[in-house]
């Protein structure tokens, strides 16, 4: 028989300090990416996110805990690991003197990937720069150049593929074509780690999600799990009124939407009965499932770091 494949990605008791240990950037993280998986790292700002892509990607050093892509340390033998490893990074960084189809061919040189221009004609059309292929990098938009970023990553087929943030500030289009071949890779085996604050991206694309809270992982399960458990239903409603404090401690409240969260029936009923006592008047009621953004709150509000 042989043996199981190795994970994806593992991280074990990866710690990381910063300023002589006075910021714990990363507590003790430790989780596996499976092979072929679609995984959502999230958390709120400064939750220690981008400094794991950081140590995934040999850019950082980890105090303490260990790295592995595809079963190569990230230290010990870093470039195998490097090599498995796609990273599409959260800044835009590029060398604006070249072309974008340049700039995709030194990326190729990099990784030693010779005569490599119909992948990157691949490349250049699943991700709209086909006629942007001879601009010097520098003509570019922002848009674009994050076009080219993702390119770049993947220039070099990794079977492991990581996403720092990659559609914040990008418009719809790109997002949209963006997710749909980042979809296609993962259908045809590549893993994908994926670290958004869009919520329903993460809850449309990623089959399992991590969630970091002070360097800390507090939660850790399949998306559908997380959804269908902690409070699954959701009471929405609008409102002119002030809530009563027993209930605004745990609305969520933007501008005269008000949410609630109820675990069954009853409890909807009895939110409804109070709403009612305290002659709160309430219009468009709708009560529905929690997203994944209600779970994330509740989490995040639950979870002590
Ligand atoms: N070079 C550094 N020096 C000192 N502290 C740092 C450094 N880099 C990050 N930190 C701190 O480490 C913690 C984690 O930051 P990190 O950027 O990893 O969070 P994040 O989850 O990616 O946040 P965001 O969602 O805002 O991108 C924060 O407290 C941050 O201030």
């Amino acid at each position: 028989m042989s043996p199981p494949a190795p994970p994806a990605i593992q991280f074990q008791n990866v710690s990381k300090s910063y300023r002589n240990g006075q910021v714990r950037a990363l507590d003790g993280v430790s989780f596996d990416i499976h092979p072929g998986e679609f995984f959502g790292l999230l958390g709120p700002n400064g939750a220690g996110k981008t400094t794991l892509i950081s140590i995934l990607a040999g850019l950082a050093r980890a105090s303490g805990g260990s790295v592995k892509v595809l079963g190569h340390c990230v230290v010990d033998d870093y470039a195998a690991a490097r090599r498995a490893l796609g990273v599409v990074p959260q800044e835009l960084v590029f060398d604006p003197f070249f072309s974008v189809r340049e700039t995709l061919r030194i990326q190729s040189g990099y990784f030693g990937v010779q005569n490599n221009d119909a992948w990157i004609d691949e490349l250049l059309a699943e991700l709209g720069l086909s006629d942007k292929a001879n601009a010097n990098m520098r003509q570019l938009s922002g848009g674009m150049k994050r076009r080219v970023l993702v390119a770049q990553a993947l220039v070099h087929r990794p079977p492991v593929i990581v996403l720092d943030e990659p559609t914040a500030g990008v418009d719809v289009e790109l997002r949209q074509t963006l997710w749909k071949f980042i979809s296609r890779l993962n259908r045809e085996g590549h893993a994908v780690l994926l670290t958004t604050h869009y919520l329903e991206e993460a809850e449309a694309l990623c089959q399992r999600i991590g969630m970091l809270k002070q360097g800390k992982l507090v939660a850790l399960d399949r998306t559908s799990a997380l959804l269908s458990g902690k409070a699954a239903t959701m009471l929405r409603f609008k409102t002119d009124a002030v809530l009563p404090a027993e209930l605004a401690s745990h609305a969520r409240v933007t501008g005269r939407i008000v949410q609630l969260k109820a675990h069954d029936a009853s409890e909807v009923e009895g939110l409804l009965a109070r709403l009612r006592a305290a002659q709160v008047p309430i219009e468009d009621l709708e009560i529905g499932r929690a997203d994944l953004e209600d779970v994330f709150l509740e989490i995040m509000q639950g979870a002590s770091a």
